[in-house]
């Protein structure tokens, strides 16, 4: 299993329609970089989803990246992922981990409070989700998250840390010296005119030094 760093690359359905674009898309942000891939289509038609999720995990392994799967743990077991990425509301980390092979990487939605973060942590969670540091095109709604708060997270959390919302290439590199180990992107990575090239940026973001 690759570690859980990098850049970390959510799809979504209305930027990629379709079986053909989602490939296209999600295969030119694994060549610029990403080491995380999360299937999220929140919408009921469930043989796509399946038939979709069996694609990206074939990519996925295909080039050693980790794949998992937002919300849907028995889609994760059906199409056979890393895992699953888990919110407050969804399935809980103890039923998901009954669920799944025991090796599985579980992560949780912490929004923007550390005390979730340090239940899910004692739950088994494999990393911990904050945001939204930015304001989201995806989820405009989404409850803001202050930078100080990844800092403050690294010095109580042992497991990687996922930082989520609005990020951009223009604030990658302060989200990542703030304490994300992760970067979880939608808009700005696949709405891009090159997601490779895109994706490229976000991972150089991980390797400067000033
Ligand atoms: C990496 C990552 N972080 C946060 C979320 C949000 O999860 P959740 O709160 O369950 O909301 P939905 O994505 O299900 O709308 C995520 N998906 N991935
Ligand atoms: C799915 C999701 N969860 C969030 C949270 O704050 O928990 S923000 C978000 C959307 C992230 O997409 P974008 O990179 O386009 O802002
Ligand atoms: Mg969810």
């Amino acid at each position: 299993m690759n570690p859980l760093h990098g850049l970390y690359a959510i799809t979504d359905n209305t930027l990629m329609p379709d079986d053909e674009t989602l490939l296209t898309c999600v295969r030119a942000a694994i060549l610029g970089g990403a080491q995380i891939i999360q299937y999220r289509d929140k919408t009921a038609d469930t043989q796509k989803r399946y038939r979709q999720a069996c694609l990206l995990n074939e990519l996925c392994r295909t080039n050693a990246r980790t794949f998992l799967i937002n919300d849907d743990v028995k889609l994760a077991l059906a199409c056979e992922a890393h895992g699953v990425h888990l919110g407050q509301q969804d399935t809980s980390i103890e039923t998901a981990r009954d669920l799944l092979p025991h090796h599985a990487v579980i992560g949780m939605t912490c929004h923007d409070q550390l005390s979730l973060a340090t239940t899910a942590a004692l739950s088994g969670a494999d990393y911990v989700a904050f945001g939204a540091f930015y304001p989201s095109k995806t989820k405009p709604d989404a409850k803001p998250a202050p930078l100080t708060l990844l800092a403050e997270a690294k010095t109580i959390l042992s497991c990687p840390i996922v930082a989520i919302g609005g990020i951009t290439v223009d604030n990658a590199y302060q989200t990542i010296t703030a304490g994300a180990d992760m970067i979880a992107v939608v808009h700005s990575l696949f709405s891009a005119e090159s997601i490779i090239q895109q994706a490229e940026a976000f991972a150089l973001a991980f390797n400067r030094n000033v």
